[in-house]
């Protein structure tokens, strides 16, 4: 079945690239508003570039992958082509499904997706709720979709604001908190390439060992801090500067901007 794809910036290329290692390219459909992008596509995965009516027309299932802001216009742009039967996957942050389905013929299924960035190397972590007309079927095609850029999860729409905050945004905390060592080491005069080598490798093995060893990052936070020791001596600074006070902060910022986008506030 032919799969058509709206919009081919970061996250459009993460999930094409992630689609085309399971399905070939003539299974795929691309639209892509920058010419320059499209040709950049076709030549780098062999995709089909076409306008947005033409690929939703040809396509059973299509994936929305612009801006917030752009959705509604794009709906309007592919409306007349869109039919009961298809499958509308959103990826836009705030975007509901009774939005979707307002702009496009009764019956169509919809289903909106939480991804992130992580995708780009098949480490993708997605959410997924259904809308009103999407059923089990549905949902294990917008599932088997996902699943190439990483691990997908079913959760109801109303959480999706909160998944926004935790796992679609989570990326940039954790690079934020990678700055925030490498400058650490920095001013304890580490070389640039020294600190950065020795955090990024630190990040993603702890990221490893809390996925693999399936304990608590309690427990594991535990095993590195030695009574009276350098950890004990960093993380009671870290306390007494509130970061975990303002990780709660930061996360209901998060799903305070997520619940405006859905109600239709500009970016
Ligand atoms: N970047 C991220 O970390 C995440 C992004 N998202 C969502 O994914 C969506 C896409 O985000 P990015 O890929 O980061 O944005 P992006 O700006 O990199 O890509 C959007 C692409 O859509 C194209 N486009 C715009 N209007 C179009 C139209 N009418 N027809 C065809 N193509 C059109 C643009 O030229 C651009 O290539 C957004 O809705 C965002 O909320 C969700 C979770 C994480
Ligand atoms: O910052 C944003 O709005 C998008 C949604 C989640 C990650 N990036």
């Amino acid at each position: 079945m032919t799969v058509a794809l709206l919009g081919a910036g970061v996250m459009g290329e993460a999930l094409l690239a992630g689609i085309l290692q399971g399905r070939p390219a003539s299974d795929l459909l691309v639209g892509e508003k920058r010419p320059e992008r499209a040709a950049e596509l076709t030549e780098r995965y062999g995709v089909e570039v076409v306008g947005n009516a033409e690929a939703v027309r040809r396509a059973g299932t299509v994936l929305l992958v612009v801006k917030p802001h752009d959705v509604g216009p794009l709906l309007d742009e592919v409306a007349a082509e869109a039919r009961p039967g298809q499958l509308f996957v959103s990826l836009a942050a705030g975007i509901t499904t009774a939005f979707v389905e307002s702009r496009l013929p009764a019956g169509v299924a919809v289903v909106r997706v939480m991804p992130n960035t992580p995708a780009l190397v098949g480490e993708g972590m997605a959410a997924i709720s259904p809308g009103t007309h999407s059923g089990d079927e549905q949902l294990r095609e917008a599932e088997e979709l996902l699943r190439s850029t990483g691990r997908v999860t079913r959760v109801p729409e109303s959480q999706q604001d909160a998944v926004t905050a935790v796992s679609g945004s989570g990326p940039a905390y954790v690079f934020y908190v990678a700055e925030s060592m490498i400058e650490g080491g920095v001013h304890l005069g580490l070389t640039r390439a020294t600190a950065t080598e020795l955090v990024v490798q630190t990040l993603a093995g702890s990221a490893a060992l809390l996925r693999d060893s399936g304990e608590h990052p309690t427990v594991l936070r535990e095993r590195v801090t030695s009574p009276g020791g350098t950890t004990a001596a960093a993380l009671r600074q870290l306390e007494d500067g509130k970061v975990r006070a303002d990780f709660l902060a930061a996360l209901e910022a998060a799903r305070d901007r997520s619940r405006a986008l859905s109600s239709g506030e500009p970016a």
